[in-house]
């Protein structure tokens, strides 16, 4: 019996030359990055890199020119909400909550690609979602708009659970939460990947980011300027100099 080596398996999701943008400004300027099944890959970089454009872009939410496959096929054609139904989720960065519905309702919204699916699995998946958040399901009859920082992330996080994504992109999902609540969110992207999800994960907080992931990008001005190992980035002069410096003077 013959083993297929990791490195010839085909990735979950392989973009190249992908560029895109805001009318004629364009923020990407040919971006190649590869996620490979059941990892963490995370992209950090400045403010203002590119880097919620490029996930706008791989959700279908911008326009874009270049390659997207996912599981093997082109699905830059193909609209955000056929982009759902591959299993594709996104958790933006101003998390988009419904704050005047009580939790467990945004998380059964969430859910619709169960229900387009006719899937009965949603109430498995809401259990679930409340395993890897016991907060949520002590929370599940609070309005959403009354919920901690914290909450919320957790809450968006749940929501694009419900989905049942194989690929789950999130967008800054430490920002402006206290550094235990983030500590609480990246254990989640650990056990997420225990469970075979492949994560993409947009950061600011490298230190961090490099910790959980897999893989990691360097985003500087619509361009990749570093990628490889998580951990060879971590220990990389230019990544401790220009990402790591200020988090390791603390
Ligand atoms: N809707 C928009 N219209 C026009 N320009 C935009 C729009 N959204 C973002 N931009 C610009 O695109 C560039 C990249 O922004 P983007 O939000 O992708 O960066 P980022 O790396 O995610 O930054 P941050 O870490 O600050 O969130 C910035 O110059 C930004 O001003």
């Amino acid at each position: 019996m013959t083993t297929t080596p990791t490195s010839s398996a085909t990735p979950l999701l392989r973009i190249r030359d992908l560029h895109a943008g805001y009318g004629r400004a364009e923020v990407l300027h040919g971006i190649d990055l590869q996620a490979d099944k059941g990892s963490v890959v995370t992209v950090i970089g400045p403010n203002g890199a590119g880097k919620s454009t490029l996930l706008n872009a791989l959700m279908g939410v911008l326009p874009a020119k270049g390659t997207i496959e996912y599981m093997g096929q082109p699905v830059a054609a193909l609209s955000l909400e056929e982009r759902v139904m591959l299993g594709i989720a996104l958790v933006p960065e101003k998390r988009e909550l419904f704050g005047t519905m009580p939790v467990e309702d945004n998380l059964v919204l969430g859910g619709f690609r169960q229900v387009r699916l006719r899937n009965r699995q949603w109430r498995d998946q809401l259990d679930h979602v409340y395993t890897l958040f016991p907060r949520l399901k002590e929370r599940r009859a609070q309005l959403a708009g009354t919920l901690s920082g914290g909450e919320r992330q957790m809450l968006a996080v749940g929501r694009a659970l419900m989905s049942r994504p194989t690929l789950l992109m999130l967008d800054e999902p430490s920002l402006g939460l206290a550094p235990l609540v983030v500590q609480e969110i990246f254990r989640t992207v650990d056990a997420l990947r225990a469970t075979g999800v492949t994560i993409l994960l947009v950061e600011q907080n490298a230190r961090a980011a490099l910790e959980v992931a897999d893989q990691g990008y360097v985003l500087e001005m619509g361009s990749v300027s570093l990628s490889g190992r998580a951990e060879d980035l971590a220990v990389d002069s230019r990544v401790i100099d220009t990402y790591l410096g200020a988090a390791k003077a603390r």
